[in-house]
């Protein structure tokens, strides 16, 4: 009964990864009372042979009140069964769970040792739910739940308690995790961090700064535009050079040798050709394409590696009022956790970042009608504010040498083939924007 009830509902939810194909199976992997009227599901979906599982926190109430009225699942008998992420009431136990480091049926609440948490905050559900659910309680704590389940210890975790314990700057601080085994394998199922309350996102910052320029009339240079973002992305370099010094102080490095660098760009070649059956739209590119990552095979430098963030854009990054903040270590979403916690070189990154800028410029020309004439004033804003990153990172310890262009430019490459991809199955209209990426000027 209750497994029909989670089928009916799981597919209209906004973060069930498998939305179009039909259910042919639910079955609950897992079921454990949290505290009354509250409890912790972990269900198989079975679709078309595949299956996933996701996380659900069940309420039961023997009325439901108005403000929980969306969030219900349906009734068995006279009791009321809902998604609890939105009742404060009920969540308020993960903060207690997580203070006093509870275990309920293999299911551990913990707090990073020597923090302590304040269990009165309330939970509200963050607006921008995506693939996972966040419950920011006041303004101290954002607590991810994660919905689809991949078995071993999320790399986010990993990274900020490793940062955290050696006190590096530049990250949102830890305080506690919930995790489970799956699979025979130490599972996370939630991350709770400290809620940057007075930050702003710096997709947000840039989009505003890009607007500001394409407003100013007459026309004014990109440096002389009220918003100039030019000295955040000089920081934002900086800050990112310190957190890439930080991961290579915490974590194992080790260099990819001369000989071996070729098969880095089999891995850039392997993503391209899926990438190319999956979009049709990337066919045009692939000589250009491929002609960069054969640059890749002519290096005769050895390339240095280490933990890195993966998936790093302007949708990462926070500005405090004093500093920036990097947020989500986890690498590309869908993509295997053994490659996620691969090591890489450090200018994987910065690629992500370079892309991102480009990304920001062009977004807003999409639904402009005078989109061709903002184009060179859009480029101007990418190249302006994509060196002053570069001059940032430099100036902050990061190494770009002159031998590291060609690896640079087939990381660039190969974010925008996985964007193209990312946009093609989430944001089809925005797919131009990565295309452009592959046309000489770039943009
Ligand atoms: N520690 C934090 N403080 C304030 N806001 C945050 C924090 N972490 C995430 N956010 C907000 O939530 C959004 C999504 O967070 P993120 O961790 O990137 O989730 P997802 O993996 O679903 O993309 C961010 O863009 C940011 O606006
Ligand atoms: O933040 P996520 O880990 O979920 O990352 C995914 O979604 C991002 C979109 O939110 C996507 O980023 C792409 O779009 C951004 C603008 O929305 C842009 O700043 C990035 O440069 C661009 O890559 C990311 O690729 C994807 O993994």
């Amino acid at each position: 009964m209750l497994g029909e009830l989670l089928a009916a509902w799981i597919g209209r939810q906004r973060w069930f990864g498998g939305k179009g194909r039909p259910i042919d199976e639910l079955s609950i992997d897992s079921d454990v009372e949290l505290t009354s009227g509250l409890r912790h599901l972990i269900v198989a979906v079975w679709q078309e042979g595949s299956r996933d599982r996701y996380q659900i926190l069940l309420g039961e109430r023997d009325s439901l009140p108005d403000r929980l009225s969306h969030s219900l699942i349906g009734t068995i008998g006279d009791v009321y069964l809902y998604d609890a992420v939105h009742d404060a009431d009920r969540t308020s136990w993960l903060l207690d769970g997580m203070a006093h480091d509870e275990t309920r049926s293999g299911l551990r609440m913990r707090h990073v040792p020597g923090v302590t948490i304040d269990t009165t905050p309330r939970s509200l559900v963050l607006g921008a739910e995506q693939s996972n659910t966040s419950l920011v309680f006041g303004d101290a704590y954002i607590c991810k739940l994660f919905r689809r389940l991949i078995p071993g210890v999320n790399p986010e975790l990993e990274i900020v308690t490793a940062l955290a314990a050696r006190n590096a700057p530049h990250i949102a601080q830890p305080y506690g995790w919930i995790e489970t085994d799956l699979d025979g394998t130490d599972t996370t199922l939630a991350i709770m961090q400290e809620f940057l309350s007075t930050a702003n996102d710096g997709w947000d910052l840039a989009l505003a700064s890009v607007r500001d320029l394409y407003a100013s009339l007459p026309e004014l240079p990109a440096s002389e535009a009220g918003g100039d973002f030019a000295a955040e992305s000089l920081r934002l370099g900086a800050a990112t050079a310190r957190v890439h010094q930080e991961l290579a102080q915490a974590f194992p490095t080790d260099v990819i040798e001369v000989h071996e660098v070729k098969r880095m760009a089999e891995g850039f070649r392997r993503r391209l050709g899926r990438a190319v059956a999956e979009v049709p739209e990337l066919r045009a590119y692939v000589s250009a394409i491929e002609a960069a990552y054969h640059e890749v095979e002519l290096l005769t430098n050895e390339v240095p590696v280490q933990r890195v963030h993966g998936d790093y854009h302007l949708g990462q990054v926070m500005r405090t009022p004093t500093d920036w903040v990097v947020l989500d270590f986890e690498g590309e979403p869908g993509q295997p956790l053994a490659e996620r916690r691969a090591m890489s070189s450090p200018l994987r990154d910065v690629a992500g970042m370079l892309r991102s800028f480009d990304y920001a410029a062009r977004h807003l020309l999409a639904d402009q009608s005078q989109a061709a004439d903002l184009e060179p004033r859009a480029q101007e804003w990418a190249d302006r504010n994509r060196t002053a990153f570069l001059d940032g990172y430099v100036e902050g310890g990061g190494v770009i040498t002159r031998a590291d262009a060609a690896l640079l430019r087939a990381f660039e490459l190969s974010k925008a083939v996985y964007e193209v991809v990312y946009e093609a199955r989430n944001r089809p209209s925005w797919m131009a924007i990565p295309l452009a990426a592959f046309r000489p000027r770039g943009i």
